[in-house]
């Protein structure tokens, strides 16, 4: 019998982990938890309610969760707001994502197709790794952060937790992205990003503080 999992967030990360749960086989998606919905279902899979609808469902033998929230503090709060309800968070990877053996992944981290996680790579917890991005070797990632669709951290690199690498964006080998940073996308990162910064361009610029 498959296990249960609930989704919570009914958006457009919600989209794309339905169909990533669907494309691993396993798993039965019980429904999702929004506190807006569109509508009384997407792709298919029944609103069940919002966040007041947890506990029952724990008690009726749900124990499997991801979070479909793109924001890192809002992720991270609800996945704490979960955990003392008793869900868990397996990681969730793809089975077109490329995965060395040494890589390791935190609960709760999510890596959509065609992501690659290279040597000895190490995502923390409830992270989204997201389609196409490329991890090289030892690239390390802080809990919550996000690399976006086709961006490439190359060797070495670390990313603080709650960090945003946007779509596309290239780091130089080694750089240090500071936690809550934000890297536009597009961007080429040459050199240590600030915690907080918002940096943008070729070569990478402070834009603002996120
Ligand atoms: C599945 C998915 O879709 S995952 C989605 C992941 N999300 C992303 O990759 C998006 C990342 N976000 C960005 O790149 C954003 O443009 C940000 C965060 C850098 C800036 O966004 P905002 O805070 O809304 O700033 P805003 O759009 O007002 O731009 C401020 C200035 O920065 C410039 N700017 C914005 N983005 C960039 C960028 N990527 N590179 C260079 N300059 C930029 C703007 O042109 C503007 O310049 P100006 O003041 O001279 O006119």
């Amino acid at each position: 019998m498959a296990v249960k999992m609930l989704i919570l967030g009914a958006g457009g990360h919600g989209r794309a982990l339905i169909e990533l749960i669907r494309d691993l086989g396993g798993i039965e998606i019980a429904g999702l938890v929004d506190a807006a919905p569109r509508g009384p279902a997407m792709l298919g899979v029944p609103v069940l309610g919002d966040e007041s609808a947890l506990p029952g469902l724990r008690a009726a033998g749900i124990g499997l969760a991801c979070l479909a929230i793109g924001a890192a503090p809002a992720r991270l709060a609800a996945a704490a707001r979960l955990a003392a309800l008793g869900f868990a968070f397996p990681p969730l990877l793809h089975p077109s994502v490329i995965r060395a053996g040494s890589a390791e992944l935190g609960e709760g981290s999510v890596v959509l197709p065609r992501a690659v996680l290279g040597a000895a790579s190490r995502v923390g917890r409830f992270c989204i790794v997201n389609t196409g991005a490329i991890l090289e070797h030892d690239v390390e990632l802080g809990d919550g952060a996000h690399c976006a669709p086709g961006s490439v951290l190359s060797g070495g690199v670390r990313v603080g937790a709650g960090a945003l690498i946007g779509a596309g964006a290239a780091c130089r080998p080694l750089v240090a992205i500071g936690a809550g940073a934000v890297v536009g996308l597009g961007a080429a990162v040459t050199e240590d990003v600030p915690p907080g910064a918002v940096v943008g361009g070729v070569p990478a610029r402070r834009l603002k503080d996120a």
